[in-house]
């Protein structure tokens, strides 16, 4: 079990290009299995859970070959339908290969992803809706097995706006006869970016961004070039770390149309922010004012991802501060981290209440997932001493190389063995 120990009092600055998006990412790798020929994607991040997309891919029977950040697959033909459960449950996003899988080869099977530490993240709307477009649905064993010789198109309202129903859904539509119509649709920037890779490939998604989705049907997708946009959360960690630190960092490839309550909230702290294209640049003097108040929802709302790295800011700001998490019932995890460092946070149910402390306190503490993990770099950053973060593997599921990513900007991040975290700590 490798850890992060992370030396306080360095002061983020330079400049740093920002990765190609995770959350893109990951669902056009598995649109690419409807293409006929050679996709090649650019900009894919270098992490774990892109890595595990690709295991599966492989393992379906594609080709795919890596050139640096951009991936050539070829789907032409596949060997199986059926994702092993091993893989599934390396992560949730392997649920994005259900939609695609089955609309291009009329059968798919796939293990439950089950729940993760942030909440139990259930998957029936993905299902509801996949039934609607007349996929026939057996779940048993902690399998789901689905078959359909042709989708057809269907006017589908999703409770939720759920960011994969949505995605998983277009998706299945896109190979479907006729017009299928998703209402009250996900509206996260990654979705557009998905269907601006389908529509390439000769899909017909209207909409995509907004909160109805229109897909017409088509019998064929071709092979092309895409690049993937940059990861909005990553920006926003980067942002915050230079906050939190008091920093001056310039951030290259960002979009700050997709980043506008985050820009807002930090601007609000104190933070100077100009945008120059695709470019940003973040200069903060002083502590952290506090934020009133943010309550995570569905995009264009404050993201719950960044949520947790907010926090951190927020632990150290000069007032009392308040956050709210309205998406995932289990997104507090990092809170009991953060207090073991010397943050005063009160919990009440979804409700944290931080009242801002002039130091915190290196400390060994435990990523319970990929966003907690980002908080915990992040407070390890401004405190006293060494903090050692464990559980790295959450938070390498989406930082690329992340104590050289930190690095670039001045921060002492080292990987240490857990042998190494002992003898350090003893
Ligand atoms: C790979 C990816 O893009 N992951 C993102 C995606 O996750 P993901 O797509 O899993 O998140 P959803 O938008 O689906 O989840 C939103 C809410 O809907 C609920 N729900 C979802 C599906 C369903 O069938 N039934 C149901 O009840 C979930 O439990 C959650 O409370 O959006 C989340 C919300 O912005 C982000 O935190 C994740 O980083
Ligand atoms: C929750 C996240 O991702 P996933 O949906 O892949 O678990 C995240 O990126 O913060």
């Amino acid at each position: 079990m490798v850890c992060l120990a992370i030396e306080g009092g360095h002061r983020l600055t330079g400049t740093l290009r920002i990765h190609g998006a995770k959350n893109a990412a990951l669902p056009i790798l598995a649109a690419s299995v409807m293409a006929y020929g050679e996709s090649k994607i650019q900009d894919v991040p270098d992490l774990q859970d892109i890595r595990v997309m690709t295991t599966i891919l492989r393992q379906l029977g594609a080709k795919v070959k890596e050139e640096g950040t951009t991936l050539h697959i070829d789907a032409t033909v596949l060997q199986s339908t059926e994702v092993p459960e091993h893989l599934m449950r390396q992560m949730r996003s392997s649920i994005f290969l259900m939609g695609p899988i089955l609309a291009r080869f009329g059968h798919v099977r796939v293990s439950k992803p089950g729940g993760c530490s942030i909440g139990s993240r259930p998957i029936d709307l993905h299902l509801k809706g996949l039934h609607a477009l007349g996929a026939m649905i057996k779940e048993r064993h902690g399998y789901i097995e689905c078959t359909a010789t042709r989708l057809h198109g269907a006017k589908i309202n999703l409770d939720i706006p759920s960011v994969g129903a949505t995605e998983n859904l277009i998706m299945a539509a896109v190979l479907a006869e006729g017009t299928t119509v998703i209402e009250n649709a996900a509206r996260e920037p990654e979705i557009a970016d998905l269907a601006n890779y389908l529509n390439a490939m000769g899909a017909k998604v209207q909409g995509a961004g907004d909160d109805t989705v229109v897909i017409e049907g088509v019998e064929r997708l071709e092979a092309v070039q895409y690049r993937v946009i940059p990861d909005r959360i990553v920006t926003g960690t980067m942002m915050a770390a230079a906050v939190v630190t008091q920093g001056d960092v310039t951030l290259l490839n960002t979009n700050a149309a997709h980043l506008g309550v985050v820009i807002n909230k930090l601007r609000e702290a104190g933070a100077e922010i100009t945008i120059d294209g695709d470019r940003m640049h973040i200069k903060m003097e002083g502590r952290p004012k506090p934020i009133d108040s943010i309550k995570t929802t569905y995009y264009p709302g404050f993201p719950t991802d960044l949520q947790s790295p907010f926090m951190t800011v927020m632990s150290v700001a000069s007032g009392t501060s308040m956050v709210t998490e309205s998406v995932f019932e289990g997104r507090f995890q990092h809170v009991s981290e953060l207090r073991r460092m010397g943050a005063k946070i009160k919990v009440d149910l979804r409700t944290a209440l931080m009242e801002g402390v002039s130091e915190l306190t290196g400390a060994v503490v435990e990523a319970s997932d990929l966003r907690a993990g980002a908080a915990l770099i992040l407070a390890g950053l401004v405190a006293n001493g060494t903090t050692y973060v464990e559980n790295v593997h959450h938070i390498d599921r989406g930082y690329e190389n992340v104590e050289e990513m930190f690095g670039l900007l001045g921060a002492k991040i080292r990987r240490l063995t857990h042998e190494e975290r002992v003898a350090a700590t003893e």
